[in-house]
């Protein structure tokens, strides 16, 4: 936004006037939530005080009841002269009495540090005593690009200005900016990061068969549930064909999955060799012994496109980046924030830079998990919140990775998998068990076609 801000001043755009229709576009969202009751404005020293500024004045000249209550101390730039066109009542923060409506305009995309105590008690103490609150951007205290908490309060809605920033997707931010709305104003954004969105699908060819669908091939692990949820989400994940390679019992079914006896790493080598795999699964349920292992390794030195989940990937640990930059095929590794953090020491920035660095080290496409879940590969992210908190129940990682290796096997992408996994997961509800999302992937593919 940044960026798409200055190339659209470089053209002969004004800041004021993107301050205008920033506050108009406030305004009018404002407008309809407050249905006449009383409006409280906070602005702030910069250009999202600007922003509330506007607001104040359009909602006031549409006949709307507003106050401003502004930070101490010296507005500046653009934002100085929107106060000055403000004519109407003006308090300082400390004075400042709640109203039925607040609209948080304090800091956006500049808040640099923690909120002072005082200013987070007073804003804490204005928003919890509103029916209803509004954030200009975001909510005043939320970092941009990490969605660090540094003392922000939780707002019903915000308005994302122009392009939704990272903190509206990640970390505290998926809870403090409460329902997000976007504001066009007339500046066209482009960049590497995007928010997932559904997925276009087709139905397999007229003349498809088994193999051109997707072969999978699922390494049993010491744990055979964990594979064999995996495989089967791999079914239904659109694969044609789906192996599972180990010794656990045949007579588990479904009946569709293709048993083959694996002992260990030389018979997997073996079974490698089939042609027709379009990608192995190997992590879920796996163990961390030698054999393990040695598994791995073998699906490391394969041609086949690989998804590398749970137990994998803590037995690469950190050599992921050195072993996976040598594959010559696609790698996907599924981690979550522990597993990420065995793999990719500290790093900088947010969890999209972090992840973004990871895969730029290893060459490989990552799925980084959590309610925030960020897909990235050499040429950028996706973020994705999959609005189901009760996706955090064990097994739904393996479900997941199944899936990642169906869509990989067809020829498309991890985004795939994991829109479906998150749609799954809405369809199913509450209080689901791994083994139920499944029956709930294929309408969710349904929706996709
Ligand atoms: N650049 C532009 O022209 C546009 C910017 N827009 C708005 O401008 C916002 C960004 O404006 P700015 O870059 O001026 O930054 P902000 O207005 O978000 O905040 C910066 C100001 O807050 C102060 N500050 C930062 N952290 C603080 C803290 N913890 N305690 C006390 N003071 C603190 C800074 O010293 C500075 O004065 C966006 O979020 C958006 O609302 C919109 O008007 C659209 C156009
Ligand atoms: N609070 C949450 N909200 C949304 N999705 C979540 C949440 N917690 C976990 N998930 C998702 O659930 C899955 C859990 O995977 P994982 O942690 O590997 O579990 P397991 O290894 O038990 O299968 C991931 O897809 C993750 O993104
Ligand atoms: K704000």
């Amino acid at each position: 936004m940044r960026d798409a801000e200055q190339v659209w001043f470089n053209g002969g755009g004004s800041q004021v006037e993107a301050m205008e229709r920033a506050g108009a576009a406030v305004a009018r969202e404002a407008a309809r939530f407050a249905i006449g009751r009383g409006i409280l404005m906070l602005a702030g020293p910069g250009n999202n005080g600007g922003d509330a500024y506007v607001a104040a004045r359009l909602l006031s000249e549409a006949g709307h009841d507003v106050a401003v209550a502004a930070l101490g101390g010296k507005t500046e730039g653009t934002a100085a002269e929107m106060r000055m066109r403000w004519h109407g009542e003006t308090v300082s923060l400390e004075e400042a009495v709640p109203r039925p409506i607040v609209i948080d305009g304090l800091f956006g995309t500049g808040v640099a540090r923690e909120l002072t105590k005082d200013v987070k008690t007073y804003l804490h103490h204005i928003v919890n005593n509103a029916q209803f609150s509004l954030a200009i951007d975001l909510p005043s205290g939320l970092e941009t690009d990490s969605g660090d908490d540094l003392g922000a309060a939780t707002m019903d809605v915000t308005v994302a200005v122009g392009s939704l920033k990272p903190a509206h997707m990640l970390g505290a931010g998926l809870v403090r900016c409460g329902h997000v709305l976007l504001a066009d104003i007339g500046i066209p954004v482009s960049g590497p990061i995007w928010s997932l969105g559904r997925p276009q699908l087709s139905a397999p060819a007229v003349d498809a068969h088994k193999y051109s669908r997707g072969m999978v091939l699922v390494v049993e692990g010491d744990m055979p549930g964990a594979s064999r949820l995996c495989a089967r989400a791999a079914l239904h994940g659109g694969a044609g064909y789906v192996m599972l390679a180990g010794t656990g019992s045949a007579e588990a079914g479904p009946d569709a999955l293709v048993h083959r006896r694996v002992e260990d790493a030389g018979a997997l080598r073996n079974a490698l060799e089939d042609e027709r795999i379009g990608a192995v699964v190997i992590g879920p349920g796996l163990g961390r012994s030698d054999a393990a292992h040695a598994k791995l390794d073998a699906v490391l030195e394969s041609p086949h496109r690989a998804v590398i989940d749970g137990d994998a990937l803590t037995l690469l640990g950190f050599e992921t980046a050195d072993r996976l930059s040598r594959r010559d095929a696609l790698s996907v590794l599924t981690p979550h924030a522990g597993e990420f953090g065995r793999m990719f020491e500290g790093g900088e920035g947010g969890k999209i830079a972090r992840t973004r660095a990871a895969a730029a080290r290893s060459g490989a496409t990552i799925v980084h998990k959590g309610p925030d879940t960020v897909i990235a590969d050499g040429d950028g992210a996706i973020v994705a919140n999959s609005g189901s908190s009760w996706l955090s129940t064990a097994g739904t990682g393996d479900v997941l990775a199944g899936l990642v290796g169906a869509r990989i096997a067809a020829g498309g992408s991890a985004g795939q998998a994991v829109w479906l996994h998150g749609r799954a997961a809405q369809l199913a509800g509450p209080a689901f068990a791994a083994d139920d999302l499944i029956a709930h992937i294929a309408p969710a593919m349904k929706e996709c076609l």
